[in-house]
């Protein structure tokens, strides 16, 4: 599992270390420049005579990135540090200049704009202009090097340090122009921003420097890799029967999506459901795919409610809002998706979780009185999740090209598994399907433990991406291919 933490709980981790003396700022620049000594050696052959560019700022993201200039110059390589601000850490520079770097200031717009050349030709730059004391976007002329930067066709290997500057640390947004990253050094802990979108996007490869520190509390975004998800999929023992693997009740599909039934359905056989008690209007349709389907109500353990439901279909539309009701006074765990999203109550348990994308999300949260559109969403995902789990109660999937899931007590998942060819119609239906299984197998826990339905709605999208993957990779895929390589991917996790 990959976990993060934000700035406040590094700052308080790094307290005592500091109070005690501990060297940080060495460790962590001796980290940084062992890491772009390796770039270094990848891009050139050597650290000796490469050129590499420290965009400097004025707190200790500055001062890292001087120190280990510093140490890169000791190792012969040609260091220049653009000094973005007029104060910056005074021992740093005082170290670059000892070895030798070049140091040059850009304090205003016009001297930063003549230095885009200098910064464009490195080998290698350094972006060193805030870490987690930045406040909003670069500002300044340290905006200007970042924008030439990020408008140049060919642009050398860029370093953040500890964080792409401009991104906001702990939400994960990020604002005006930044620096897209092939490396980002971190140091102590991952931060939320390396996980989020669309920050994460400019992180590029995460590398931690290990600083010694005891983050002993809640991390505030988690990553599964692929032994976590193995350890939340309900695994049948050797006595297992249908019933006690858990029945699934899917409500979807419509005369007008009859493909979302099949599809969802589809999904949760794969992923290893006991049954599918299929209702609905498109039962043919189903069965036709998926003869082992039961069509009709029955007991189940819990539900997917809303793919494919179309908006003018009435009788659909009660289909799920009983489906619902039903599922709410018996504690049977639901994920609800796109045709349901406007049928739910006030207040839900953690147990419902709403699967929307972005523009699902805002027509949501528009009908609950917060006036935000598609954009607002994708531009700060976290929050408006975050946002959704608290006006309804219920757990919250967002779906992207990273997933971020927000479930109670302040569990935060970002799965990043999908290649971008997951993008393809039916590919969310099969999704619902695939968490609809592991509802129902896990549904007393999901009850139980209210953080769990965020851990089983992000193990669901980790093995949704990787089937995305598994099913043709490097490749275009259909929704139908990823439900079919769903099975593969659960057992090459489970068996790991
Ligand atoms: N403590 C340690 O020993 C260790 C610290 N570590 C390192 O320290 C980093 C944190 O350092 P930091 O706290 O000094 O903050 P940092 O991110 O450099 O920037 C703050 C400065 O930027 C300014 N500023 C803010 N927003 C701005 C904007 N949008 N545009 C322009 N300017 C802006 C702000 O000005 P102010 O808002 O105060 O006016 C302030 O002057 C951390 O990421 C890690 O790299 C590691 O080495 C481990 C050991
Ligand atoms: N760029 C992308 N990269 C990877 N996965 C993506 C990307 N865009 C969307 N996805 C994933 O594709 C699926 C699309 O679901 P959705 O929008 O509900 O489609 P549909 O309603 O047609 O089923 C989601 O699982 C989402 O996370
Ligand atoms: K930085």
């Amino acid at each position: 599992m990959l976990l993060s933490w934000d700035a406040a709980a590094v700052r308080a981790a790094e307290e005592p270390l500091l109070a005690a003396g501990v060297p940080l700022m060495d460790r962590a620049a001796f980290g940084l420049a062992t890491h772009v000594a390796h770039v270094l050696r990848d891009v050139r052959g050597r650290v000796g005579g490469a050129h590499v560019v420290l965009l400097v700022g004025p707190g200790n993201n500055g001062g890292d990135t001087l120190h280990a200039g510093a140490r890169l110059a000791r190792r012969g390589a040609r260091v220049t540090a653009v000094l973005a601000s007029p104060r910056v850490h005074g021992d740093g520079l005082a170290a670059l200049r000892a070895a030798h770097g070049r140091v040059v200031p850009a304090h205003d717009d016009a001297a930063a704009d003549a230095l885009a050349g200098t910064v464009l030709a490195a080998d290698v730059v350094l972006d060193g202009l805030l870490g987690i004391g930045g406040r909003g976007g670069v500002r300044g002329p340290g905006a200007r090097l970042v924008g030439a930067l990020a408008a140049a066709a060919a642009r050398p290997v860029v370093v953040a340090v500890d964080v792409p500057s401009g991104v906001g640390v702990d939400d994960g947004t990020r604002t005006g122009a930044v620096a897209q990253a092939d490396v980002t050094v971190t140091f102590g802990a991952c931060k939320p921003a390396l996980l989020l979108p669309p920050a994460a996007d400019a992180a590029g490869r995460v590398e931690v420097v290990d600083l010694g520190l005891d983050l002993a509390g809640a991390p505030a975004v988690a990553r599964l890799a692929g032994a976590d998800v193995a350890a939340l999929w309900p695994v049948p023992g050797r006595t297992s029967h249908k019933y006690a693997r858990g029945v699934l009740g899917v409500v979807a599909g419509s005369d007008r999506y009859p493909g979302a039934a099949v599809l969802a359905s589809g999904g949760a056989l794969r992923a290893g459901v006991g049954m599918v008690r299929y209702v609905g209007s498109a039962g043919s349709q189903v069965l036709a795919a998926h003869p082992e389907v039961v069509v009709g109500e029955g007991r189940v353990q819990a539900w997917v409610v809303g793919p494919g439901v179309a908006p003018d279909d009435d009788a659909q539309r009660a289909r799920a809002r009983d489906a619902l009701v039903h599922a709410l006074a018996h504690d049977e765990p639901a994920a609800v998706d796109a045709g349901a999203l406007d049928l739910l109550p006030d207040r839900v348990p953690p147990h419902v979780v709403l699967t929307p994308h972005a523009g699902e999300l805002a027509t949501l949260l528009s009908a609950r009185g917060a006036a935000v559109d598609r954009a607002d969403v994708e531009a700060a995902p976290l929050a408006h999740a975050r946002r959704a789990h608290e006006l309804t109660g219920a757990t919250v999937l967002l779906k992207g090209a990273t997933t971020v899931v927000v479930g109670a007590h302040g569990a935060v998942y970002a799965q990043a598994d999908a290649p971008a060819w997951l993008a393809t119609a039916g590919a969310g239906d099969v999704l619902a399907g695939v968490l609809g299984a592991l509802l129902a197998g896990r549904a007393a826990d999901a009850v139980d433990d209210p953080t769990l339905p965020a851990a089983l709605a992000a193990a669901a999208a980790a093995v949704h991406g990787r089937a995305a993957h598994a099913a043709n990779p490097g490749g275009p895929v259909t929704a139908s291919d990823v439900a079919a390589a769903v099975p593969r991917v659960v057992a090459g996790l489970v068996t790991a």
